[in-house]
């Protein structure tokens, strides 16, 4: 499948429900942006260690228990398309909620400028990862920041069936508003979604105008089998 058909496949998703329910909650999820068949050949990638830069098993930072892998560059088609496909459609939502929020960055139209902005600013490695979690493994609440240059938002594809593959391993977010107790969301992923969520903070609304809401995500255990995803991180990392 070349690039022009995976900008047709990000562009049939329902982008205004997509950016409103950004706008309302932080987090939106596209039903079927892979098909079972590339989420199989993207695990399957798994096991290929040449595709990767470094791998990292989580129980020995603390991160939880389960690893993950960075793509080198190139990165493999798919993922390189969809991150050059999704990033125009959400740098109007980030300027946007960076001037809501007072914040003077503004992200370029397209994804090559900004990864420029990014490899200026020392930040070369790409972020793209695949995550294989097993029985008993899981992912700490935790924030994708890899130096100064921050894209507000990134994407997850859930590679794997629940209950089919595996079962728990439920991914989370949860928002911390000033003053208040954190809350917690399920998001409601089968093989082949997309979770399109904020990084690390988001404006929302209240009764005396728009404040900071401060998230994390992370996974919960895996009672059962076998769980991947492909994170798409938009900006490179030092
Ligand atoms: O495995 C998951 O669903 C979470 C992956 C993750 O932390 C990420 O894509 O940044
Ligand atoms: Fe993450």
């Amino acid at each position: 499948m070349q690039q022009p058909e995976w900008q047709e496949r990000v562009a049939s998703q329902d982008w205004p429900r997509i950016a409103h329910e950004l706008d309302e909650q932080g987090w939106s999820c596209l039903p079927a942006l892979l098909k079972p068949a590339e989420c199989e050949a993207l695990t399957a990638l798994y096991d290929e260690p040449a595709r990767f830069r470094s791998r990292v098993v989580m129980a020995r930072h603390g991160y939880g228990q389960g690893e993950y892998q960075y793509f080198r560059y190139p990165l493999p088609l798919p993922v390189e398309a969809l991150r050059l496909a999704l990033y125009p459609r959400l740098a109007p939502l980030a300027n946007r909620w960076n001037q809501t929020m007072g914040l003077p960055t503004r992200y370029p139209e397209a994804l090559p400028e900004f990864l420029e902005r990014c490899h200026q600013a020392g930040q070369q490695r790409p972020t793209p990862l695949l995550l294989r979690y097993r029985a008993g493994d899981y992912n700490c609440l935790h924030q994708d920041l890899y130096g100064e240059q921050v894209f507000p938002l990134q994407v997850a594809v859930l590679l794997s069936q629940p209950q089919r593959d595996f079962e728990g391993g439920e991914f989370v977010i949860t928002e911390q508003r000033p003053r208040r107790q954190s809350r917690v969301e399920v998001l409601p992923l089968a093989q082949g979604d997309a979770a399109i969520f904020a990084v690390h903070h988001r404006p929302a609304s209240g009764s005396r105008g728009s404040y900071r809401v401060n998230l994390r995500h992370g996974v919960s255990r895996l009672r059962s089998g076998h769980r991947h995803t492909l994170g798409i991180i938009f900006h490179d990392a030092s």
